[in-house]
Order: C-alpha cells, then sequence, then structure tokens
C-alpha cells in the first residue's frame, strides 16, 4: 500500500505529543503528564455525577476502568485534588487563571495547580501546565494569603473530613461456609496473613488493614467474601433457623442474601427482592458464585409484594436493608471528598428526607407479613432520621401487629441514641471508632401475638403433613403383611387398598 494511502492513526492520548511534539518526552515526564489528563477525565465525570447527584460510578471504579493506563498515578491525583478541591479552587478565583478560554478545562487546571502547590512541581510539557508555572508565585502567594484570611496555620485545618480516611481499617472477610469450612479458610489465608476470628460473627475473619484480596483465589471461587464487620452483623442478628422461608426485602448485591443462605445451611427458601434490574444481574452473580441453591431471585418492588400470595405468607424472618444514604461507608467510597458531602451533611437534605420516608413505607410494608416472626432494619448511615427517626414512627404500627424491638448482639457497647424507648436494643457502629457507621433494629413478634389466621395455618399445615405420613405407614403395613398373598396371587394386588 502506497504510504500515502494508509488510513491516518487514530490518536489517543498516550499516542499524541505533548508540546507539540518537537521533543520526546522521557519516561516519568511522560508518564506524569498522561496521568494529569486521565486524572482530569475521572475527576470531571466525578464531579459532573455528584452535581446530578447521580454517579456513574465511584472513583475508584473509573480509576479502575481498563481506559485509564496509569492507574495508581491517576488515582492519587484525583483523591489528593478533590480533598484540596475547595482550597484550590479558592486560589486559582483569587488569581483570575480561569478565564473564558481555560474554564473548559478547569478539571486539568485543578490537577496541575494541585501539584504545583502541594505535590511535586509539574515540568512544563503542556500548555495548561506552561500557563500555571509562569504563575507560580502568584499561586503561592494567593495560597498564603488564603490561609491568613481563614486564620489557619496549615492546610489540613481546612480539610476536617480527610482525618477519618486516613486512619487504617482491617480488611474483614466472611467464610461462605456452603463452600468452605472455616479451619480451612483460616490455614489457607495464614500461608499469607496474619489472621484472627472475629467474636461478633461466626465465620469472619480479621486481617491486616489494606490487605489486598480482589485476587485471592478463595474470593474468585465464592469460599469467601469480602465484607465489612458491620455488614456482616445484619444477617447474623436475623438468626433464620435452617428450612424457614425468609425474604431479602431490598437484596442486590446480594451480600447479606448469601449470608442468610450459609447461616440457614442452604436449607429452606430465601426470595431475594430486587428492584433495579442491572443489580439484579450482580445479585444473581453473587448467589451463582456463593453456591446459594435455595435463594430465588425475585426482580420486582418490594412494596408490592403481596403478604398475601403463597410464597410470602410463610415467610418467617425479613430482612430489610433498603436504600439509604451511604453516609456510614462513604469514606470506603470515598465520597467524603465529594462536594455534594458537606451538604448532606447536616443530616436534614431533601434526599435524606425522601430517604427516610422510603425507608418507613417500606419497614411498616414487612410488618403486614402474616407469618414474619423477626424483621431486621439495617442501614449504613450515620444519620438519625434514617436510622431512629424511622423506628421511632413505626413503633406504634409494629405494637398493633404484636412486634416489639429486642437486643442487637446485645455485647455490642455502641447503641441507638437516645431518642426512643427501647434505643439500648438498637446496634450503632461509629464512623471514627469501628470505621464504619451502620445501623441495625431487630423486631420480634411473640409467638402469641401473631394473626390468628396463621396458628390455624400452621396447625392445618401440621395435620396435613402427619395425615400424609400416616397414610404412608398405612400402604408399608399393607405391603408387609400381605406380602406373601400378593406374590402367590397377583390378582390380590392392592384390591383391597383404598
Ligand atoms: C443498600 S442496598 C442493599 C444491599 C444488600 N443488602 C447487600 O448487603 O448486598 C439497597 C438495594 O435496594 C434496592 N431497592 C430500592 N428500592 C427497592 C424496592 N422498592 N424494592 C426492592 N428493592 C429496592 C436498591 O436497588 C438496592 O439494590
Amino acid at each position: 500500500m502506497a504510504r500515502k494511502d494508509r488510513p491516518a492513526k487514530k490518536q489517543t492520548a498516550a499516542s499524541r505529543k505533548p508540546n507539540g511534539g518537537d521533543k520526546p518526552l522521557r519516561g516519568a515526564e511522560r508518564s506524569a503528564y498522561f496521568a494529569r489528563r486521565e486524572a482530569a477525565k475521572v475527576l470531571r465525570t466525578v464531579l459532573e455525577g455528584d452535581a446530578r447527584r447521580r454517579a456513574v460510578g465511584s472513583i475508584k471504579s473509573l480509576v479502575y476502568s481498563p481506559s485509564i493506563r496509569n492507574k495508581r498515578a491517576t488515582f492519587a491525583l484525583v483523591c489528593e485534588t478533590l480533598k484540596h478541591l475547595p482550597v484550590i479552587k479558592d486560589v486559582l478565583r483569587a488569581t483570575s487563571v480561569l478565564n473564558s478560554k481555560w474554564k473548559r478545562q478547569e478539571e486539568l487546571l485543578c490537577i496541575i495547580a494541585y501539584d504545583i502547590l502541594f505535590g511535586k512541581e509539574s515540568s512544563a510539557t503542556g500548555d495548561a501546565e506552561k500557563l500555571l508555572l509562569s504563575r507560580k508565585d502568584k499561586l503561592r502567594s494567593a495560597l498564603v494569603h488564603l490561609l491568613e484570611k481563614k486564620r489557619v496555620k496549615h492546610i489540613k485545618e481546612l480539610m476536617p473530613q480527610c482525618k477519618i480516611s486516613d486512619m487504617p481499617k482491617p480488611r474483614y472477610v466472611r467464610v461462605n461456609t456452603l463452600k468452605m469450612d472455616v479451619e480451612s479458610a483460616i490455614l489457607e489465608l495464614t500461608k499469607q496473613y496474619a489472621v484472627d476470628k472475629d467474636d461478633m460473627v461466626p465465620g469472619l475473619l480479621k486481617l491486616p488493614p489494606s490487605t489486598d484480596l480482589h485476587k485471592h483465589p478463595l474470593v474468585l471461587n465464592g469460599s469467601i467474601f469480602m465484607q465489612g464487620r458491620a455488614s456482616s452483623m445484619v444477617a447474623a442478628a436475623l438468626e433464620p433457623k435452617p428450612g424457614w422461608w425468609v425474604l431479602d426485602a431490598c437484596s442486590a448485591p446480594g451480600n447479606k442474601t448469601v449470608h442468610l443462605a450459609a447461616i440457614m445451611k442452604g436449607k429452606g427458601k430465601i426470595i431475594a427482592c430486587e428492584l433495579d434490574k442491572q443489580r439484579v444481574k450482580r445479585l444473581e452473580a453473587t448467589v451463582r458464585l456463593a453456591g446459594a441453591t435455595n435463594v430465588k431471585v425475585k426482580h420486582e418492588d418490594f412494596l408490592k409484594l403481596n403478604p398475601e400470595e403463597p410464597c410470602c405468607s410463610k415467610i418467617r424472618a425479613i430482612l430489610l436493608d433498603p436504600s439509604c444514604s451511604g453516609s456510614g461507608t462513604a469514606i470506603d467510597r470515598l465520597d467524603h471528598l465529594l462536594p455534594s458531602y458537606a451538604a448532606d451533611d447536616t443530616g436534614n437534605s431533601d434526599r435524606l428526607m425522601k430517604l427516610a420516608a422510603f425507608q418507613k413505607k417500606a419497614l411498616e410494608h414487612a410488618f403486614s407479613f402474616p407469618a414474619a416472626e423477626r424483621i431486621v432494619y439495617s442501614t449504613c448511615s450515620i444519620h438519625q432520621i434514617e436510622n431512629e427517626d424511622v423506628v421511632k414512627s413505626v413503633l406504634p404500627l409494629a405494637a398493633s401487629h404484636g412486634f416489639q424491638l429486642a437486643p442487637v448482639h446485645p455485647q455490642w457497647p455502641r447503641r441507638g441514641l437516645p431518642v426512643l424507648d427501647g434505643s439500648q436494643h438498637l446496634l450503632r457502629t461509629d464512623l471514627v471508632e469501628d470505621g464504619e457507621g451502620f445501623f441495625i433494629a431487630l423486631f420480634v413478634r411473640k409467638a402469641d401475638k401473631r394473626p390468628e389466621g396463621y396458628a390455624e395455618r400452621e396447625t392445618c399445615e401440621r395435620y396435613r403433613s402427619k395425615r400424609f405420613l400416616r397414610k404412608k405407614m398405612d400402604f408399608v403395613n399393607y405391603f408387609f403383611n400381605n406380602r406373601f398373598r400378593m406374590l402367590l396371587y397377583p390378582q390380590f394386588r392392592f384390591k383391597k387398598q383404598r
């Protein structure tokens, strides 16, 4: 093919030569240049999603997508820039850098400004770098001026949200006893790590902070699940018995569903209800991976499940872990670095009130399941409005169905906020002390408070199964008593049997 006929090579960010392409960049310089551009792209997606309160993905998932080449450097740049973002924006505003031409590349300028002000100074490899480096002194004096104005000595004093995230947090894994026993899992994991058994949840193991198990064979084959301590307390608090019918009302991605299946030793039935179609796929994948054959996935709105339907009327335990603000796990997802986090922090935003209204409705619906004896309500939120307030608002209805609050993991030291009767039964985990903020409430219905119909139905079921057994025994006795006659006179077989 003649040279001029060859299709032009598609230019990617990495193949394009920065700085007009006259001088090739050295290795480190080149990777820093591209990491800044990749970080700017991720930062833009994250901030746009946050502004619309519709994240395309978490920071981690965006950085770890295949299109990002330099993942470590990009991740560090995005996180550090986000931590310093309000300060960086103030400095850029004070130095009038963000004119109409550069406004369109605001995220890139923020990344470079971070490097100049707090990181390693950028090399003058691109136009944006050249612009900010030419104003380096102005940027630095604007920062000094800002600190003086806010009456702080160090920039860290302006970033209280970063103190929590710097604390090391142990890695917890839950052994999936449907596939592997706890001792074998410990034996395997201790080949590489220091492993301790958790004293709260059976089968939960504690490993050193920042242990990376994402590619560990036991994780990949579903023998262990990377699940936090507080999250693992939820299914354990429900204590369903093997053989029960159980409902996981809002179940994707299914971590608690498969924990329930393990507690029930794979016996009985779990109905895993999920509204969101995409998340149903993740739920199904989790169930498959765990080998939880007694789980039936239902793509449905929990609020529309009819408690009188045959499958629902048998349900004896309900786990309700509805959508919530996620403020208790925001640190893991790095949400605390986002601008919207500060807005929600007051605990009274519109969004929180809408979530609380849904949570209340869902909990009220759970009480209407006729055979339900135990209901666990949980959130990964630190806000009272989603936790104690929801529980308090449903107490009269709960009582009218014969439910009352019961202690959740009584040995745990942190309990509910004292804003309702029975708050000592509620469980809270603390964002700082425990590294995550969860809330768990357990409602138990006394046997004598079950609706009349249920007691009758149960008696009826018991009666039916007894009658079936009796019939079976009659047949066996008949066969045994008449075996010789049957062999000699084939026409005699079953003649007399009704
Ligand atoms: C906090 S997550 C559940 C996490 C899950 N329990 C686990 O541990 O893996 C809440 C889930 O409820 C689902 N959801 C929200 N509203 C629902 C509804 N009305 N009916 C069923 N599922 C719902 C959401 O799509 C989301 O997947």
